[in-house]
C-alpha cells in the first residue's frame, strides 16, 4: 500500500479546478448573456432529451409508445385530424414530441394539396405525424411510401396509421434506413416515381439521400422534394448541392419550431428539373 509522506502532505495544495472569484466573475455577464440568448433553445434541450431520457427510465417505455397510449384513450379512431390534434395537445401539454407541428404541417398539406402527386416517397416516419398530414391530403388512389429505421419507432407509426384509418395500399410503411431501402425500391416496392419526396429523417444525410434517389432515376422531372430542419439542426450541403447543381429550382418557407416559435426553421421546397 502507497503512502503519501507526511512532508508532501503538509505542503499547501495545488489549486486544480478551482478559479479564483474575481476571474469567475469575470465571466459572469458572458454566463448570462448566453443563457438569455439561448434560453429556448436551453429549454428545448431540457425537454426533448433531459426529461424525455428520464420518462424513459422510469416508465421503460420510448416516447413514441406513451404518446400512443394517449392517441388510443383520447382520440377518435378512424378520424386523422383528431389523431393529429391529439398528438399535438399530448406534445404541447405532456411530453414534447420531435414531430413537424401544426405550423409546418399547414405548409406540408397545402403543399400536396396543391402537387396531387400519384405517389409519394416519406423518409423518417417517426410517429407518423407527417405521414397522416400527407395522407389526408392525398387526391384518391394516390400511394404513400414511408420509411422509417428504428423498428419499435416504426411499430408505432404501423398502429397510428391504420388506427386514422388508411389500409396498405394507400400507405405502406417499410422498416429499415433509407439509404438501404431506397436502391430497392423500384423491385421490390414496385415504386418506379416518386411525384413528391418529404425528407424529414436527419438533415446530414439529406444530400446523401438525395443524389441516390437520383441515381436511381426516382423522381421524374416535375418533381418536388421537401425538406424539414434545413434551418435548424440544418442541412447546409444539402442546400448548397440544391442551389448550384442546376437541377433544382429551390423555395424556403421560414417557420419555426413546434412549442418554440423563436427558434428559427425552414422547410425547402426543391423543384426537380430532371437529371438535364
Ligand atoms: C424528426 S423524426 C421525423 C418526424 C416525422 N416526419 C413527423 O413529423 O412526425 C426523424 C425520424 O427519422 C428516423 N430516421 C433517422 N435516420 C433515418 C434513416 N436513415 N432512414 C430512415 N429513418 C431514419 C428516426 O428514427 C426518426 O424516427
Amino acid at each position: 500500500m502507497r503512502r503519501s509522506s507526511p512532508s508532501r502532505s503538509l505542503q499547501p495544495r495545488t489549486q486544480v479546478g478551482t478559479m479564483s472569484p474575481a476571474i469567475a466573475l469575470a465571466f459572469l455577464p458572458l454566463v448570462v448573456t448566453l443563457l438569455v440568448r439561448y434560453r429556448h433553445h436551453f429549454r428545448l434541450l431540457v425537454r426533448s432529451i433531459l426529461l424525455r431520457s428520464l420518462r424513459d427510465c422510469l416508465s421503460e417505455l420510448r416516447i413514441e409508445e406513451r404518446a400512443f397510449s394517449y392517441v388510443l384513450t383520447h382520440a377518435l379512431p378512424g378520424d386523422p385530424g383528431h389523431i393529429l390534434t391529439t398528438l399535438d395537445h399530448w406534445s404541447s401539454h405532456c411530453e414534447y414530441l420531435s414531430h413537424m407541428g401544426p405550423a409546418k404541417g399547414q405548409i406540408l398539406m397545402r403543399l400536396v394539396e396543391e402537387k396531387a402527386p400519384a405517389c409519394v416517397l416519406e423518409l423518417g416516419t417517426y410517429c407518423a405525424y407527417s405521414t397522416l398530414l400527407i395522407a389526408r391530403a392525398l387526391p384518391a388512389g394516390s400511394r404513400l411510401l414511408t420509411v422509417e429505421q428504428d423498428p419499435r419507432t416504426a411499430a408505432v407509426a404501423e398502429k397510428l396509421i391504420r388506427l386514422a384509418g388508411f389500409d396498405e395500399r394507400t400507405v405502406e410503411l417499410i422498416v429499415g434506413s433509407s439509404e438501404e431501402v431506397i436502391p430497392r425500391l423500384r423491385t421490390q416496392y414496385q415504386l418506379s416515381r416518386a411525384d413528391l419526396v418529404l425528407l424529414a429523417h436527419r438533415p446530414r444525410c439529406y444530400l446523401r439521400d438525395l443524389q441516390l434517389l437520383e441515381a436511381h432515376a426516382l423522381m421524374p422531372a416535375g418533381a418536388t422534394v421537401l425538406a424539414d430542419h434545413v434551418l435548424f439542426p440544418g442541412a447546409p450541403r444539402f442546400l448548397q448541392y440544391a442551389k448550384s447543381c442546376g437541377r433544382y429550382r429551390c423555395r424556403l418557407h421560414h417557420t419555426g419550431l413546434p412549442d418554440f416559435p423563436a427558434i428559427k426553421d425552414g422547410i425547402a421546397q426543391l423543384t426537380y428539373a430532371g437529371p438535364g
